[in-house]
């Protein structure tokens, strides 16, 4: 056994033990990335959202998790800065959105409200798949970024059917109803265009279409691209 042997070979084989471990890391947090990618919900008010994905949080209590958003709204008596919300001063609000940091963010009761990038990354890094429940321009914003995320669109079977939906559901004004039917058809003219979304669920009979929701976001190898 010479010399070369002893000091050269073992470091050899240690290299390449190496160089195999963090192959197959980066390999194991690829499988990771991809199973793990954000899903994009998004559809009509009055679609179906809420009621799919309450009942997948119900069936999943452990698998999902929600990005924690910007607020300007103090903190309630109960509330923990960064873990219910990231409480800030409108003024450093409005420097994000300066900045872009936001995917979707929307003024209500006097507060701002957001959701960042970084948040939806964060739910990934604590093993859970990120649901986003966001609008038209929201859904645009998040294909400009790396998120990865797969797109379902809630559709309702027809217009004449979301209508009747939203009056029985009776937590809208008249106005509002009137505004959230033109504002669902340009989200429906949107979902019409090729590619836009990853799956188009038509919200007819509930069971049929939660048996596609769900099948669609626990089934990894669609849409790897
Ligand atoms: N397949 C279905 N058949 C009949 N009614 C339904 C069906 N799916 C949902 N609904 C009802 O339609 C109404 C609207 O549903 P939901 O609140 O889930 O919509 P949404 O897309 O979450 O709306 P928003 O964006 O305004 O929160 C609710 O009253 C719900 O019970």
């Amino acid at each position: 056994m010479s010399f070369f042997y002893f000091f050269h070979r073992p470091s050899t084989i240690l290299r390449k033990v190496f160089i195999y471990r963090i192959f197959t890391d980066l390999k194991k947090m690829t499988t990771i990335a991809a199973e793990l990618r954000p899903i994009v919900v998004s559809g009509p008010s009055g679609s179906g959202k809420s009621t799919l994905l309450k009942r997948l949080f119900q069936d999943y209590p452990d698998k999902f998790g929600f990005s924690v958003s910007h607020t300007t709204r103090s903190p309630r008596p109960n509330e923990i800065d960064n873990v219910h919300y990231h409480f800030v001063t409108r003024e450093k609000f409005k420097e994000l959105i300066e900045k872009n940091y936001f995917l979707e963010y929307t003024e209500f009761s006097n507060n701002l409200y957001g959701t960042s990038i970084s948040a939806v990354k964060k739910v990934a890094e604590q093993g859970k798949i990120c649901i986003l429940d966001i609008e038209l321009e929201g859904v645009k914003l998040v294909k400009k970024t790396d998120l990865n995320a797969r797109f379902i669109f809630i559709s309702p079977p027809s217009i004449e059917v979301l209508e009747k939906r939203l009056r029985d559901r009776g937590t809208e004004s008249e106005d509002a109803i009137q505004a959230r039917l033109d504002a669902a058809k340009k989200e429906l003219a949107y979902a019409a265009e090729k590619g836009s979304h990853d799956l188009i669920v038509v919200n007819d009979i509930l069971d049929v279409a939660y048996e596609q929701f769900q099948n669609f976001i626990n089934n990894n190898n669609n849409n790897d691209g």
